[in-house]
């Protein structure tokens, strides 16, 4: 929790300081209320006192009420202008932080908590903050202050405030132990929870078309019960705190009520008045020494929990990255464009072996790599190496004659065009869509944009869509069919004029003629940029310039079509599997 504090700035500070003035100003109007009580008690109690004397004082002990509220608002105002800075700060902070995660990284806390990490985690600790400046600075001064106004006055009403403030510590003291394990559980259950409900949003249409609501909300009830079982018990065991912090106060009243009824009881006639008085006085300033304890206490609700969540949010921020940064901006003169692996392996994090083995080829300027092999042999986590999404754990990725691992990421990703497998649209227009992203030029002109939509076979659907490239895409794309997804994304790599291009098996949902035609037109207009591309079909590959057959993390073969047909045994079954004889005569 120190930690985060520390990345308060000093115009937090500055705040917290307003806000330490104003707390001062309400603690010495709190305290000096008592002060005019005591004058009321004892005008009230004397004979021929006057009415007019008894106003002023009223008066003055209301101007003090009012000017303690209205400090309290101007220090609540600097609290949450502290908090809210604060909190959107740390926001910040790990947006991007998580934005620079590597998909190991990303992997090791899963999506689902690290939205519950920059969402419901952040503000537990802003909430605790608003509190903190208000309580944690308010409750001392409110206490050393009150027990130095009563500590002169008797010792017998010293002692009990003594004992109470004792009773009530020791009492916060065990209610915070026993919830603080319940409070820890609850934000990863919240994790659980936040996973259970995004799985099922975005799988909606399968859980229908399986009829798996019922097995979807056992899963939910699960995570949900477990959740409110916990909450319940934490809440609980802070619950029985209120109780108790009224029984000590009550018992604390009446024990200073019965120490001044014997005080009284023994003292001389004109004592009597004045420790009447002091008995008043003292019960305010006691109840004030209790409430600071009492507002101390709402600290330690929040506390454990806020200190959990920051300790989560360290984590996110602290995370060592996986994927450095090189300082390289440019490759060798005379490389541009060429793509070498050289003896390639990679496991993947906490995987017991290598998914690819001694992976070595080259890719020339303006040359079409195609990638083929059964379902999980590789070829996905072939080409991921060349944007850096994972680095290789043996051998050497080399773009324009240099190791990936040299470039800074923004040099080598504006060198790459990338097609993911699943299509991905953000919610905006088409344009904002393909032009999207930086290529380390000053944005990209509609003429460049209508150019990689007419080269991505997406012209068609987009002048016939409402808007045109102004038209709206919905969040994930939604109102978009699978095939013409894939062309925005591929419009979206075109359009930046990549040196490579890599489509990770992006044809798929397109049909036989467009993948066709598609092929053919990126030939001629992307003719200077490499192109990888993974496929199942070969048909879309057969004009490769060299065709890679993986099995099983390996290369099985590499060569053209005929070639392969002729030397390997892997292609020749995949081939005869998709196509007659004849039609691959
Ligand atoms: N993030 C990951 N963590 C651990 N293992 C993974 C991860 N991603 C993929 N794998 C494993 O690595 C292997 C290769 O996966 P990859 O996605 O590269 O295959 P692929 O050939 O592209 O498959 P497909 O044709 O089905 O897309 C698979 O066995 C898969 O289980």
């Amino acid at each position: 929790m120190v930690k985060l504090l520390k990345k308060l700035t000093w115009k937090d500070f500055i705040l917290a300081a307003v806000a330490f003035v104003f707390i001062i100003v309400q603690v010495w109007l709190s305290l000096t209320m008592p002060d005019y009580m005591s004058e009321i008690t004892k005008l009230v109690q004397t004979k021929g006192s006057k009415m007019n004397d008894i106003l002023i004082a009223g008066g003055k002990m209301l101007a003090c009420a009012l000017g303690s509220l209205l400090a309290a608002v101007c220090t609540s105002i600097c609290a949450s202008k502290i908090s809210s800075n604060f909190s959107a700060n740390l926001r910040g902070q790990v947006f991007h932080k998580v934005q620079s995660f590597s998909m190991e990284e990303i992997g090791n806390f899963s999506t689902a908590s690290l939205i519950t990490r920059s969402t419901n985690d952040i503000t537990q600790v802003q909430m605790l903050i608003v509190m903190g400046l208000e309580v944690l600075l308010k409750a001392p001064i409110m206490a050393v202050w009150a027990l130095c106004k009563i500590s002169t006055k008797n010792w017998q009403w010293t002692a009990s405030t003594g004992v109470a403030v004792v009773v009530l510590l020791s009492f916060v003291c065990v209610c915070v132990a026993v919830a603080l394990p319940k409070f820890k559980k609850l934000q990863s259950l919240t994790d659980n929870l936040n996973r259970v409900t995004r799985e099922n949003l975005t799988g909606l249409n399968v859980v229908r078309a399986y009829n798996a609501e019922g097995y979807q909300q056992k899963k939910f009830n699960d995570a949900n019960d477990e959740l409110t079982k916990t909450q319940l018990f934490a809440n609980r065991t802070m619950g029985t705190m209120m109780p108790g912090i009224q029984m000590v106060m009550n018992g604390l009243m009446l024990a200073i009520y019965w120490i001044g009824a014997y005080l009284i009881s023994n003292a001389q006639m004109f004592d009597k008045l004045t420790i009447f008085s002091d008995m008043i006085v003292f019960t305010q300033y006691a109840m004030q020494v209790v409430m600071s304890f009492m507002m101390l206490v709402m600290i330690f609700v929040l506390l454990p929990r806020a200190s959990v969540s920051a300790k989560r949010i360290n984590e996110v921020l602290d995370m060592p990255l996986s994927i450095k940064d090189g300082t390289k901006e440019n490759g060798i003169d005379g490389k541009k464009g060429e793509v070498e692996f050289r003896n390639v392996s990679f496991c993947y994090p906490d995987a017991e072996k290598d998914v690819i083995e001694d992976i070595s080829f080259t890719a020339h300027k303006g040359e079409t790599i195609a990638f083929i092999g059964s379902t999980g042999c590789g070829k996905s986590t072939v080409i991921n190496m060349i944007p850096r999404f994972y680095d290789a754990t043996k051998g050497e990725v080399l773009v324009d004659g240099v190791n990936v691992k040299e470039y800074t990421q923004k040099a080598l990703r504006n060198k790459i065009g990338y097609v993911s497998q699943k299509a991905v649209l953000f919610t905006g227009s088409i344009k904002s869509n393909v032009a999207y992203g930086d290529n380390g030029t000053k944005g990209f002109t509609d003429d460049v944009v209508k150019q990689a939509i007419e080269t991505a076979q997406a012209k068609e659907f987009v002048d016939k869509t409402d808007g045109g490239v102004d038209a709206f895409v919905a969040q994930g794309g939604s109102n978009f069919s699978g095939g013409q997804k894939q062309r925005l994304s591929i419009a979206r790599a075109i359009c930046r004029h990549p040196e490579i291009l890599i489509f990770d098996d992006s044809f798929s949902a397109l049909d036989y003629k467009t993948d066709r035609v598609l092929r053919d037109t990126l030939r001629k207009t992307c003719a200077d940029a490499t192109r990888f591309i993974v496929a199942q079909r070969i048909g879309t590959i057969r004009d490769a310039d060299k065709i890679i057959v993986l099995d099983d993390g390996k290369i099985a073969g590499m060569g053209k079509h005929n070639e392969l047909m002729e030397t390997c045994e892997v292609y020749r079954q995949i081939a005869y599997s998709q196509l007659s004889k004849e039609e691959l005569a």
